[in-house]
């Protein structure tokens, strides 16, 4: 069993990709891997217990097939579960999401038959991963992430989309959403500590960063290495929104680092807390709504077995 695959499908990630073929994407998958077994998620956080299910009936390929929500479930039914070493569990993608970060880092393909030969040829690396304990309803809670964590606008923007109607999605409605949330929210003064330093400010967004890219390509870690050891952090000061909006550019193109409020540094732990008397921040991990700060950083490094191109 160990080297048959089990497949773990989101039918409404990218607006129903997988779902609204789901017949002819098995076949697909089929043609190119063995597979055993397949699952279909049918809420949030079910991956993860699909995950550790099939980990305990003895697979160690899980194929996950969806966006970066499904993909950061599947990471943490692997790296949360004590049946197996993280790093003996093949963990691949078949991108089927909107913004498809995590596989955009990895070169990973998005046309199906490209990224199943990439799988197929079963070439691996070690990545390394975040844990997060942080806040979620006045109790403490943990999270593990692959691809990109963020604070305050970010966060907020996160837990305003999970408020999306049902159909709603796709580019421009994250386009529009983003310019909305721009004008809705209001930046809260925080700390991060992190190196032996203290920063102290009314943070745009904060962001802790394994791969590069996030938000559909936006590049708000563009220092970011996958096997570093660290996290790539940014924290971006007090903006006004014209400013915002005046560098968006800056998001696309990996130059935020070069903007006179934006820091950018290594950290291989960190923490972020409000100031006294500020309401917490809103946190988010991999494009998943958490909770809020206090929240403690800690890099895994090399935790997670993932199928790349070579
Ligand atoms: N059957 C289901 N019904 C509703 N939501 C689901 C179901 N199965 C999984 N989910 C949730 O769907 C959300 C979106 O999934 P995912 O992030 O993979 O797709 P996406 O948002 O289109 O892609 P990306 O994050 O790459 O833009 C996840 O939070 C996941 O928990």
């Amino acid at each position: 069993m160990h080297q048959q695959w089990y497949v773990i499908a989101n039918p409404v990630s990218g607006q129903g990709k997988a779902g609204n073929n789901w017949t002819d994407l098995q076949q697909k998958i089929a043609s190119y891997l063995p597979v055993s077994d397949w699952a279909v998620t049918t809420e949030n956080g079910h991956a993860t217990e699909l995950t550790k299910q099939a980990i305990a009936q003895g697979y160690r390929r899980i194929l996950t097939v969806g966006g970066d929500g499904t993909n950061h479930e599947v990471a943490n039914g692997i790296l949360s579960q004590s049946v197996a070493r993280s790093i003996d569990i093949h963990h691949a993608l078949l991108p089927a999401g909107t913004g498809n970060d995590w596989a955009r880092t990895h070169s990973i393909p998005t046309k199906p038959d490209d990224a199943l030969s990439m799988i197929a040829k079963g070439h691996t690396a070690l990545q390394d991963v975040g844990l997060i304990n942080y806040q979620s309803h006045d109790k403490p809670a943990s999270r593990y992430f692959v691809n990109v964590a963020g604070l305050a606008y970010d966060g907020y923007l996160v837990q305003r989309s999970m408020q999306r109607k049902p159909g709603e999605g796709g580019k421009l409605f994250y386009l529009s959403l983003v310019t909305k949330c721009l004008f809705e929210y209001y930046l809260q003064e925080a700390v991060v500590e992190a190196n032996g330093q203290s920063y102290q400010d009314f943070f745009y967004t904060i962001n802790f960063g394994i791969g590069k890219y996030s938000g559909g390509g936006m590049q708000l870690v563009p220092h970011a290495e996958p096997d570093k050891g660290a996290f790539a952090v940014t924290l971006a000061g007090q903006i006004s929104r014209l400013g915002v909006l005046m560098n968006t550019y800056r998001f696309y193109n990996g130059t935020i680092g070069s903007h006179p409020k934006v820091t950018t540094f290594f950290a291989e732990e960190a923490d972020v807390k409000a100031t006294p008397g500020a309401p917490p921040t809103l946190l988010e991990a991999d494009g998943e709504f958490l909770g809020e700060t206090p929240a403690h950083f800690q890099i895994v490094p090399k935790a997670l077995r993932i199928v790349v191109p070579e």
